[in-house]
């Protein structure tokens, strides 16, 4: 089994368990229910740098990066680098995030911030509104047409943007709805864990143009963000490269302000 199937299947245990603890009857009385959330796809269109800072402990394919920041020091870092957007990892087992971070991520800055999770069930989507959240990740990979449509559009419902993750034609093909916002191009593949960005070269001209194109993972150097921007990337997610470092919203700052 990949590691991908074997996250997911961990994934469904564990949102079944959720949904016996806290019902989607008490998410929908959370306060932050009523937010009217930030657009991430507008942030990236005015952007000229499009950055999106991911808070990220650790990796399936790195193990640590870091353990040792607090959440809040991160989210005001990254804002205060001139981040355009926060991305934050919630799943637990894999990647030692969880929704705790995801509500002081909020409280923290005023940044969009993503929800980074592998989303197999509505009630995940609800959770992510709940805490603070304003866009949610769909993985194409891990999800049939007709999960993409249905999780999209009550997405759009509850008013979060919807960005959709490729990393193939294959995922392309089940992407061009109207209820997705922004397409990513995640150039590591999370079968494999290889990284190239050659994938967001190859795939960007078959993205059409309504949708906001972002490019994931493996970047590392400001000359990577500048050899993309000419494919028409408006965004970049960034987690590894300002993590492993002693201070994530420095690196962010030196780094942004070379682009
Ligand atoms: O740390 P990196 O290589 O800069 O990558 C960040 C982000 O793209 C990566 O964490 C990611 C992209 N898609 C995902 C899906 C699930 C978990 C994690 C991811």
């Amino acid at each position: 089994m990949n590691i991908l199937l074997r996250i997911v299947a961990d994934k469904r245990q564990e949102v079944n368990l959720r949904k016996s603890v806290v019902p989607s009857s008490q998410l929908e009385r959370a306060e932050l229910v009523n937010r009217t959330p930030f657009s991430l796809a507008n942030r990236l269109r005015e952007s000229t740098t499009g950055i999106i800072a991911e808070h990220k402990r650790r990796s399936p394919s790195k193990n640590v990066i870091n353990h040792s920041f607090a959440v809040c020091e991160v989210a005001k870092g990254y804002e205060n680098a001139g981040a355009s957007a926060l991305s934050v990892l919630t799943d637990a087992k894999y990647f030692g995030g969880s929704l705790d971070d995801l509500i002081v991520a909020r409280a923290s800055c005023s940044l969009p911030i993503l929800r980074k999770e592998f989303i197999i069930d509505t009630y995940q989507i609800l959770e992510a509104k709940a805490y603070g959240a304003d866009a949610i990740l769909l993985i194409a990979a891990i999800l049939t047409p007709e999960e993409i449509l249905q999780f999209s559009t009550f997405a759009k419902q509850l008013g979060l943007d919807v960005l959709l993750e490729i990393h193939n034609t294959d995922d392309l093909k089940k992407s061009l709805l109207p209820s997705i916002d922004i397409i990513g191009v995640n150039n590591r593949d999370l079968k494999t864990f290889t990284v190239s960005l050659e994938t967001s070269k190859t795939l960007s001209s078959l993205i059409p143009e309504e949708f906001v194109k972002i490019s994931e993972s493996g970047i590392s150097s400001v000359a990577a963000v500048k050899s993309l921007q000419p494919y028409g990337f408006k965004g970049f997610l960034i987690g590894e490269h300002f993590m492993k470092t002693d201070n994530a919203g420095q690196s962010a700052k030196a780094f942004i302000n070379q682009l």
